[in-house]
């Protein structure tokens, strides 16, 4: 009895959430997701398929599906869609020579008529690299503040030391639409 009131009383304080991380191979998603999960950054393979993680964060509880980002595998991506209510975009700031492609591949995603109106949090992740574009940069070369039906904001991180990870958890837990 005391559990099933513990679990009850749990779950009606607690919000339970769908986040998609997408974004091209390399980018820095799983080194993410798990530095999240762990509290450190993990040595990572290329993901083949997806790795899913419960992160809780304030009243949280974000259901966390990253997904392999390598071309041939894009495809795959929109399986995932359904029942979105954040995205995580990552992008690597340095690899300035497939920030094209990156772009490209976020607006395949975004315009997906399953994805309307979920949130999208772009990661403008190796901000420690030499050469990394700054958010502003990222925003203009988006394109972003032409989106009309999703809210968004760009974060500067660093995965592998986690900088940046509380701000994007804080600006989904308060972007996110009243139940
Ligand atoms: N310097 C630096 N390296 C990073 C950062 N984030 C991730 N990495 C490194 O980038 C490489 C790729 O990271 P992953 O997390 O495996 O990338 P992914 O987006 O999951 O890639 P796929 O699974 O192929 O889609 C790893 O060697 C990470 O250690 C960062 O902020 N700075
Ligand atoms: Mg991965």
């Amino acid at each position: 009895m005391g559990n099933l009131f513990s679990r009850v009383s749990f779950l009606s304080r607690h919000r339970e959430v769908r986040v998609l991380m997408l974004g091209l191979d390399n980018a820095g998603k799983t080194t993410i997701l798990y530095k999240l999960k762990m509290g450190k950054a993990e040595e990572t393979v290329p993901t083949v398929g997806f790795n899913v993680e419960t992160i809780r964060y304030r009243n949280l509880v974000m259901n966390t599906w990253d997904v392999g980002g390598q071309e041939r595998i894009r495809a795959l991506w929109r399986h995932y869609f359904s029942g979105t209510d954040a995205l995580i975009y990552v992008i690597d700031s340095a690899d300035t020579k497939r920030f094209d492609d990156a772009k490209k591949e976020l607006y395949k995603v975004i315009n997906d008529k399953e994805l309307t109106g979920c949130l999208l949090t772009v990661l403008a992740n190796k901000q420690d690299l030499d050469g990394a574009m700054k958010p502003k940069e990222v925003i203009t070369k988006l394109g972003l503040e032409g989106l009309q039906y999703h809210e968004w904001c760009v974060i500067p991180t660093i995965a592998i030391n986690g900088k940046g990870l509380t701000e994007m958890l804080s600006w989904i837990s308060s972007h996110l639409p009243k139940k």
